[in-house]
C-alpha cells in the first residue's frame, strides 16, 4: 500500500453512492481505499474482487473479534481476496491475535505477500471518560493504546489502529517498523466538523506525530468537490510527510 496516498474510507450506503463516489477519479488512478462494514455488508467479497482487478489497494477493515478459531478460519478466507491490509480488535487478546495472523498465512495464495494486518486498540470515537466508566480501565487511554500496541507488536502483528495523537509514542517505543493507521483526520478549518470522533488532528498534524497511514472518510466523501478535498489532503500529508523525512 502506498503510504503517500491517504486511504479513502468508502462509507457509503448504496452501491450507487460509491459507484458515482469512484467515478470523479481519472479513469486508471490507482487509490488506497478502505471497505468497511457498510459496504462489506453490501456487496462483500465481490465489490472487493472487483477494487482488486481495477487496480486499487484495498484495506479491508472488518475489525474481526470473535474466538480465535472463528478469527484464524475467517483470516484464511479474506487472504484470498488480494487486499493490502486487514484487521482486528487488539482486545481479542494475544491467542486471537496468533490466529489472525497463522489464518492469514494459511490463506495467503503460493507467491503472494500476505496482506499487512493490524489491530484496533482504542477507537478514535472512544474517550477518557468511557475507557474509565464502560471500560473500568486501570489506566487512562493512552496507556491503554499503549498497553494495547505492546499486545499487539509481541502477537507478530505489523502495527495498530490508532489516533494520531498516540502514533508517536507508539513508534518510539515498538520502533519505526511497527506501523500506525491513523483515522480520525480532520482538515483544519473554523467550523472543523469532528462528527463522532473524538481523538482528531489533521494530516500535517498526523504526519508530524509519525503516523504511516491516515484513513480519511467524510472529509472527501462528503465534500462539495471530493476529488479536491483528496487532492488537498494528500498534498498536506505528503509535504508534511517530506519535511519529518528531511
Ligand atoms: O478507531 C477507528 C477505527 C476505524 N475507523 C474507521 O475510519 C473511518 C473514518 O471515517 P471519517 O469519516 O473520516 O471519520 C471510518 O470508516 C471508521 O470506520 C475509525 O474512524 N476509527
Amino acid at each position: 500500500m502506498n503510504q503517500q496516498l491517504p486511504i479513502i474510507a468508502l462509507d457509503f450506503g448504496t452501491m450507487e453512492e460509491l459507484q458515482a463516489f469512484l467515478e470523479l477519479f481519472p479513469k486508471g488512478e490507482t487509490l488506497n481505499l478502505k471497505v468497511g462494514m457498510e459496504m462489506f455488508y453490501l456487496n462483500g467479497p465481490e465489490l472487493v474482487r472487483e477494487l482488486v482487478a481495477a487496480g486499487h489497494q484495498i484495506f479491508l477493515d472488518l475489525k474481526l473479534h470473535d474466538i480465535p478459531n472463528t478469527v484464524k478460519r475467517s483470516m484464511t478466507i479474506l487472504a484470498q481476496l488480494g487486499v493490502a491490509m486487514v484487521n482486528v480488535h487488539a482486545a481479542g487478546g494475544t491467542p486471537m491475535l496468533q490466529a489472525a495472523r497463522e489464518g492469514l498465512l494459511a490463506g495467503t495464495p503460493a507467491g503472494a505477500q500476505p496482506p499487512l494486518l493490524i489491530a484496533v486498540t482504542q477507537l478514535t470515537s472512544t474517550t477518557e471518560a468511557l475507557v474509565a466508566q464502560e471500560q473500568l480501565s486501570r489506566v487512562n487511554l493512552a496507556d491503554s493504546v499503549a498497553h494495547y500496541a505492546q499486545v499487539t507488536a509481541e502477537a507478530g502483528l505489523d502495527g495498530v489502529v490508532c489516533s494520531p495523537l498516540e502514533a508517536g509514542d507508539i513508534k518510539s517505543a515498538l520502533g519505526r517498523e511497527f506501523l500506525t493507521v491513523t483515522p480520525g483526520i480532520r482538515l483544519a478549518s473554523n467550523d472543523v466538523q469532528a462528527d463522532d470522533q473524538h481523538r482528531i488532528a489533521t494530516p500535517a498534524r498526523a504526519a508530524a506525530l509519525g503516523s504511516d497511514f491516515i484513513v480519511v472518510g467524510r472529509p472527501i466523501t462528503l465534500a462539495a468537490d471530493p476529488v479536491a478535498a483528496y487532492r488537498q489532503i494528500s498534498a498536506e500529508w505528503q509535504a508534511a510527510k517530506a519535511q519529518t523525512q528531511a
